[in-house]
């Protein structure tokens, strides 16, 4: 790999623009997600985080506006595995009858096209033992193991949480974009959570996160990005977590300021 391309941002958004229904939400997006790093995106309830992760994840086509990862359009990371993403808990259906490890094991499908024909035809038991060991080890590092066989109907909301983050970890990938882990988990859960991400980032993988929890945020990540409806500041923790900061987020997000 040249170090042109090692240097790229993770991910590039350039001039992203996004509507439900004809009714904006997102309006000229531009930012660039460093490599390796660890990045906060905060903005009050409604500003488009969320979307923005439907647009990165390619759930949800922009209007208008580039996408890249590594330097490559955004597609081919997204087809090579190497975006994972964890889903806010609301997003799934707890009730469906599934088992903890198959959830998490949900995660290693993208990676599974890459297997021999009649491994990927054959039942279960004869998954690839990558894949089992991938599995096996998210659901250690989330300290969910024991509840591996556990219907996932049968677990508290900390538990569903560290579940969905299990199943991202299993997707072994390079990026990893997470939409509120932190929220309405307790204090051990939280602490738990963070320090798997430490982790991650440690591994040299790229952690971006939409989060509400400003003293996690302060605490251990290094690049935040302000969005309400458009970027309204990207920098250090310090810089853009400040009280005085966060004061004017909410300021200006009026629909009237998405009209192109
Ligand atoms: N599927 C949808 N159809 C129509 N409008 C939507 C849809 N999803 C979100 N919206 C609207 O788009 C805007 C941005 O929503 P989004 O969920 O991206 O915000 P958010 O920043 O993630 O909010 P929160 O912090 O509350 O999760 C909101 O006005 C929301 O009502």
């Amino acid at each position: 790999m040249s170090s042109d391309i090692a240097n790229h941002a993770a991910i590039r958004v350039e001039g992203v623009y996004a509507a439900y229904q004809r009714q904006p939400v997102l309006s000229d997006i531009n930012l660039d997600f460093p490599r390796g790093r660890w990045t906060a995106i905060v903005g009050p309830n409604g500003a488009g985080k969320s979307t923005l992760f439907r647009v990165l994840t390619g759930s949800m086509s922009p209007l208008k506006g580039e996408l890249s990862a590594f330097g490559e359009r955004i597609f081919h990371a997204r087809r090579a595995g190497r975006i994972a993403y964890m889903a806010q808990r609301e997003a799934i259906e707890w009730d469906f009858p599934i088992s903890v490890w198959d959830t998490v094991m949900t995660g290693r499908f993208g990676h599974m096209r890459e297997d021999p024909l009649w491994q990927r035809l054959a039942p279960s038991r004869f998954v690839h033992s990558r894949h089992t060991e991938a599995v096996r080890s998210a659901l250690a590092d989330v300290d969910m193991l024991d509840f591996a066989d556990r219907h996932i109907s049968a677990l508290s909301g900390g538990q569903k949480k560290r579940v969905l983050l299990a199943r991202c970890l299993a997707q072994s990938a390079d990026i990893l974009l997470l939409d509120e882990p932190l929220a309405g988990v307790d204090p051990p859960s939280e602490a738990l959570i963070l320090e798997v991400l430490a982790g991650q980032r440690k591994a040299g993988r790229t952690v971006i996160m939409v989060t509400h929890d400003m003293p996690g945020a302060r605490r251990y990540v290094d690049h935040v990005v302000l969005i309400n409806r458009t970027v309204r500041g990207t920098g250090s923790p310090e810089d853009m977590l400040s009280d005085a900061r966060l004061a004017t987020l909410a300021v200006g997000s009026s629909d009237d300021d998405l009209q192109d």
